[in-house]
């Protein structure tokens, strides 16, 4: 597989907080990264850093041969699709509108060409959300407009798509039907970095784990060489038992207990 993302070193301070330390790794095409740590370990931040919304004070992020703080908005929003965490909307638009908003780096929604109206109707049923095409955002419910983000972020086709907690809000056969569509995208061909909380459906559905704790990464490989009791212990202050059978990984997770 050939390196497409190369993050180096990447430090960034936030107020007076370092909220990622030297972080450094590289990923391709067709990997589905799942991003976990504990809150406040710094996965937002890493996201929106590989996606320039957020400038390292050192280091630096490549992806396809570009330095991403070289590259101009529209480059970067032709490459890198980026689904936020906070997702509410206020404004008297419907779902359709939002999702159009994914091919603003192509000139939509103000000049909507054929190939655009496809991108918005495929990226509208690959997650589950044609039949809200014409509510109004506002008024639908947050698994609802968590899906018609994530249509606004595939609807722009890119190589790239950085998500931020794309199932927090999903019931639970939605979040399958999440997951084994980024599943599907990267083994299309894309890169898929997607930050959970769900250590069972990352190990499931990811190909490969970066952990993050305290800015730093803590581990990174594959969900079974990642998902080690001595790292839910020191990264997520649980204890967990873990059995890997039929090429799954089941996890059992339970608060440490302190009296043995
Ligand atoms: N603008 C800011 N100024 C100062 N500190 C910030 C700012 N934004 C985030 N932080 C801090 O940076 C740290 C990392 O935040 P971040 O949102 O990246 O964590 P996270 O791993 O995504 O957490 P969660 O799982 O809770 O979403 C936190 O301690 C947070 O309080």
């Amino acid at each position: 597989m050939s390196v497409q993302l190369i993050a180096c070193d990447v430090s960034v301070t936030l107020g007076k907080r370092k909220v990622l330390n030297a972080v450094s790794f590289e990923a391709s095409k067709g990997e589905f990264l799942g991003l976990i740590g504990p809150n406040g370990a710094g996965k937002s931040t890493l996201l929106k850093t590989l996606a320039g919304l957020l400038c390292p004070d050192s280091g630096a992020i490549r992806f396809s041969r570009h330095n991403i703080t070289d590259m101009s908005p529209q480059e970067r929003a032709r490459k890198i699709a980026y689904l936020p965490q906070a997702r509410s909307v206020y404004w008297s638009v419907t779902a359709r509108d939002i999702v159009a908003l994914g091919r603003f780096a192509y000139g939509a929604p103000l000049t909507e060409n054929p190939h655009d109206t496809a991108a918005i109707e495929r990226g509208l049923k690959d997650a589950g959300a044609d039949h809200l095409a014409k509510r109004p955002a506002a008024e639908l419910s947050g698994g609802e407009l968590a899906r018609v983000h994530l249509a606004r972020a595939l609807a722009g086709e890119t190589p790239l798509l950085l998500a931020d907690e794309p199932i927090a809000a999903l019931d639970p056969a939605h979040q399958m039907a999440v997951m084994t569509l980024l599943k599907t995208k990267s083994s299309e061909g894309g890169l898929v970095i997607a930050a959970l909380h769900d250590l069972s459906l990352a190990a499931r559905y990811c190909s490969r784990l970066i952990v993050l704790k305290e800015g730093s990464i803590a581990s990174d490989g594959a969900p079974g060489d990642v998902l080690r009791p001595s790292l839910l212990k020191s990264a997520f202050s649980v204890d967990g038992t873990i059995v890997e059978r039929a090429g799954h990984i089941d996890l059992t997770l339970q608060p440490i207990d302190h009296s043995v």
